[in-house]
């Protein structure tokens, strides 16, 4: 006995003791260890065995020499990781010694993971099945070398061919691997199986739980002794697992059934109030949201009238005026002439000219200290410094003498040039140079203009090429002796703005007397001119037709202003800037503007011809068209002053001189001499205002013009040119029109609008109806008869006298019974 008690002691004593090391294992630090370690150690092999594949021949000599250091094995892993290859590859299991290295590093993720010591074996054992079959394939496949299929699966290899043949073993191999899918997959889709039974139970639990508003169900975690409980209670209990962060808050009880029914009452005294809070929580916000879609509907009206403008906008983009001939394709560059243009420098000249002029300053005791030549197309020009001391005004009296001295056609002496202190005096080359349209309106300064209604009309003096905006000059005189250029000056105006704007932009009247200027344009009538409704020609050669279009032109300059007066904008850019924006409705009477440009050449025989009839609405336009886009060119060769009246000079800023024959017609058209020291030949100055200019003519000759009227002709048309409204002369239209069988055909149509629109006015018809003038007033005296609108009043509408379209048809249905 005692011994037996000491024995049973002793063994006590080692279980003591080994209790400790075990003990060890268990801990976490222990088992983080154990898991790297397996992890590092399959990727140690897992790389030993990649470089045995390459190296294993090398290193067979080597698996000997273990412990010797000065033998070097090849492997990426030294003699360790070459042995251990060896034995696992070659004398294990070949490749699917790879097994190894996985099921290693599963094993080491599994310790983490804190999975069971026995899953963990099951988990080998599967993959030392596996290997086992893979070696057995390989060695099948591959005879020859071990290195696949390592000694044993060669050798089982063997051992069952030798009893099942080759065809048997396929069989066996085949069978072996469907019995280890099924067990294998079988396994994990049960437990997949489980688990989504599991999710579905915890869903719906969880759906309980909503359903009864936040019900706790608090139970205890039951022994493992009771795990023999009915189906309802498994159930039960897997939701307690799901409910576990509630344990804590579980009071002791020894008696479950009666925790269950505390559970159950605390339940009820807990759910009431808390229903009662999300019922009045429900009220209350049903009571908000019934104010919030109040408020969001008006909002909603709100936005939608605001932005209307800015909708059609985004829906159908700006608005583009060459929409509808989108196609059109501006001249191009050579259907112009090109010329040798570059200048010629003669240095004799040059020479002769400085001696000249030095010598002839000196001969009135006026000293130069320096002198420099830039030297034009035409002319150059030679600027003097004179000495200190001497006065400008002395130079300058001297004008006429100088240019005797000179000898020479076309000085012209600039004392001082602006700008700058000296004094300039304009010698004519000997040789003269061509300024041609094409290289004027090639000039990068041309193309890259952002200017209106841009002119490339020459180039300056130091070979630049001028351009200038016609809608800010706004009007243009010009004037010359005959023969001197006038003519290509407005063909080259003309030309630059057909190269520069599109059809829908700019629109020309054209008035010739000489009926062969301009004939040329002719082409181009749907495409850029506007004339008179109901005429044949649009380019105007009889006088009496160029006194109603100059009409014409005032009424559409006044229907312009109503027009931007209803849009609120200063100028025809805003208006067209707003109309594109799409701010301004087209039902309006709205409608995108194009420029006009009036273009009369020889004004002087209109002058002696028609007199004041010409004079007034020229004056008036002068005055007024240039913020609605209306701007005059006027050209003549008798720069007199009853033909450049004062009215008309007064209103024309911009002035054109080319040569003229006297100092007087100079003064006339410029208010300074100069334009009589010209050379012609489209040597001409402009005035812009202040200074005076020099410039030699873009010169475009007929050939030019016609073939950039074809160019533009023979592409797709407007179906007919601009229309000027129409213009009536004062006596006629008066008369009212009371017989309802004489009325206008849109007689009905134009009461509607007038009664829809309550305003009484003819332009508004006009607009409306598309319209004339004369049919929109005649009109008008319909509906004044008929009663439909009152009489007239001066310079404000005629009253409405139908309220609306029902009243409108009741009058004319009583008409008719009549
Ligand atoms: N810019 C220019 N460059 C070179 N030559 C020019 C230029 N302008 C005009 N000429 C020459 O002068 C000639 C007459 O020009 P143009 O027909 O323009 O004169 P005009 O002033 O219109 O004469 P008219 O008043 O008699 O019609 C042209 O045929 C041309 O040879």
């Amino acid at each position: 006995m005692a011994k037996k008690k000491t024995s049973t002691n002793k063994s006590t004593i080692v279980k003591e003791r080994k209790k400790p090391v075990f003990s060890f294992l268990k801990t976490r630090q222990s088992k983080t260890l154990i898991a790297t370690f397996l992890m590092l150690f399959s990727v140690f092999l897992c790389i030993a065995f990649i470089s045995f594949f390459f190296n294993w021949q090398n290193d067979q000599s080597t698996l000997n020499y273990l412990t010797d250091r000065t033998v070097k094995s090849e492997n990426l892993l030294g003699k360790i990781g070459a042995s251990l290859s060896h034995f696992f590859i070659y004398k294990g299991f070949g490749i699917a010694a790879f097994l190894i290295c996985y099921q290693l590093f599963v094993t080491g993720v599994n310790i983490l993971f804190k999975k069971t010591f026995s899953k963990i074996i099951i988990s080998w054992n599967w993959t030392l099945i596996a290997m086992l079959w893979f070696s057995v394939a390989f060695g099948f496949i591959e005879k020859k070398l071990a290195l696949f299929s390592g000694i044993i699966g060669y050798e089982l290899n063997l051992f069952l061919q030798d009893f099942t043949g080759k065809t048997g073993l396929i069989i066996i191999l085949i069978f072996l691997a469907i019995i280890y899918f099924i067990f294998r997959f079988k396994a994990t889709f049960n437990a997949l199986i489980d688990k989504l039974k599991e999710q579905k139970i915890q869903r719906e639990k969880r759906k309980k739980l909503k359903d009864e508003n936040s019900k706790e169900i608090i139970t205890e975690n039951t022994d493992k002794k009771d795990k023999k409980v009915d189906d309802t209670k498994k159930e039960k209990s897997e939701f307690e697992l799901s409910v576990e962060n509630l344990q804590p808050t579980i009071t002791k009880h020894s008696d479950v059934a009666t925790n269950k029914e505390e559970i159950s009452l605390q339940i009820e005294k807990e759910y009431q109030p808390t229903l009662k809070v999300e019922q009045t929580k429900e009220e209350t916000v049903s009571e908000i949201k019934d104010v919030g879609i109040d408020v969001a509907i008006a909002k909603e009206e709100e936005s939608s009238t605001e932005n209307l403008s800015d909708k059609i906008l985004k829906d159908f983009g700006e608005f583009d005026p060459t929409l509808e001939l989108s196609n059109y394709r501006f001249p191009t560059f050579n259907l112009l002439k090109q010329y040798n243009e570059s200048i010629s420098i003669d240095p004799d000249e040059l020479e002769a000219n400085k001696n000249k002029i030095v010598e002839t300053l000196k001969n009135y005791k006026i000293g130069i200290s320096e002198i420099k030549a830039t030297v034009g197309p035409t002319i150059t020009l030679y600027e003097i410094v004179p000495e200190a001391g001497i006065r400008i005004s002395k130079i300058k009296n001297l004008e006429d003498d100088i240019a005797l001295s000179l000898a020479a056609l076309g000085i012209r002496i600039i004392a001082p040039i602006p700008g700058k202190g000296t004094i300039g005096i304009e010698v004519p080359n000997k040789k003269s140079t061509i300024v041609s349209m094409h290289s004027a309106i090639s000039s990068k300064r041309f193309q890259e203009s952002q200017m209106e209604l841009p002119i490339a009309i020459g180039k300056t003096i130091s070979n630049e090429t001028f351009v200038v905006d016609l809608a800010k000059m706004p009007h243009l005189l010009m004037a010359g002796a005959t023969g001197q250029g006038k003519s290509v000056g407005l063909n080259a105006v003309l030309t630059s703005l057909l190269y520069k704007k599109h059809p829908a932009e700019v629109k020309f009247i054209l008035v010739d007397p000489k009926k062969v200027e301009l004939t040329l344009f002719n082409k181009i009538e749907r495409h850029y001119l506007a004339k008179l409704p109901d005429t044949e020609e649009a380019i105007i050669t009889d006088t009496s037709k160029v006194v109603t279009t100059l009409n014409s032109l005032c009424i559409e300059m006044d229907n312009r202003y109503d027009l931007l007066k209803a849009a609120m904008v200063r100028n025809i850019k805003e208006y067209n800037q707003k109309f594109k924006k799409r701010k301004l409705n087209p039902n309006d009477g709205h409608q995108f503007l194009p420029y006009i440009v009036l273009v009369i050449d020889e004004f002087a025989d209109l002058i002696m011809t028609a007199g004041k009839e010409v004079e007034t609405p020229i004056a008036r336009l002068a005055q007024l068209a240039r913020a609605i886009g209306i701007h005059l060119i006027v050209a003549t060769q008798r720069p007199s002053v009853n033909v450049i009246t004062g009215i008309i000079k007064a209103n024309f800023p911009s002035r054109i001189a080319f040569r003229v024959t006297s100092k007087i017609d100079s003064r006339t058209i410029l208010d300074a001499p100069g334009a009589d020291q010209l050379i012609g030949r489209g040597d001409m100055l402009y005035s812009g205002g202040n200074d005076i200019t020099r410039i030699q003519c873009a010169f475009v000759d007929t050939p030019e013009v016609e073939k950039i009227t074809d160019f533009i002709g023979s592409q797709k048309a407007y179906s007919e040119a601009y229309q000027l409204p129409e213009y009536v002369d004062d006596e006629s239209g008066t008369s009212i029109d009371v017989d309802i069988e004489d009325r206008d055909k849109l007689f009905k149509d134009a009461a509607e609008v007038i009664v829809t629109a309550q305003q009484g006015s003819a332009s508004l018809l006009q607009r409306k109806l598309k319209l004339g003038y004369n049919r929109a007033g005649r009109l008008i005296d319909q509906l004044e008869a008929a009663g439909i609108v009152g009489g007239f009043e001066g310079s404000k509408a005629r009253q409405v006298l139908v309220p609306d379209l029902l009243a409108l048809e009741q009058l004319l249905e009583n008409e008719k019974n009549q």
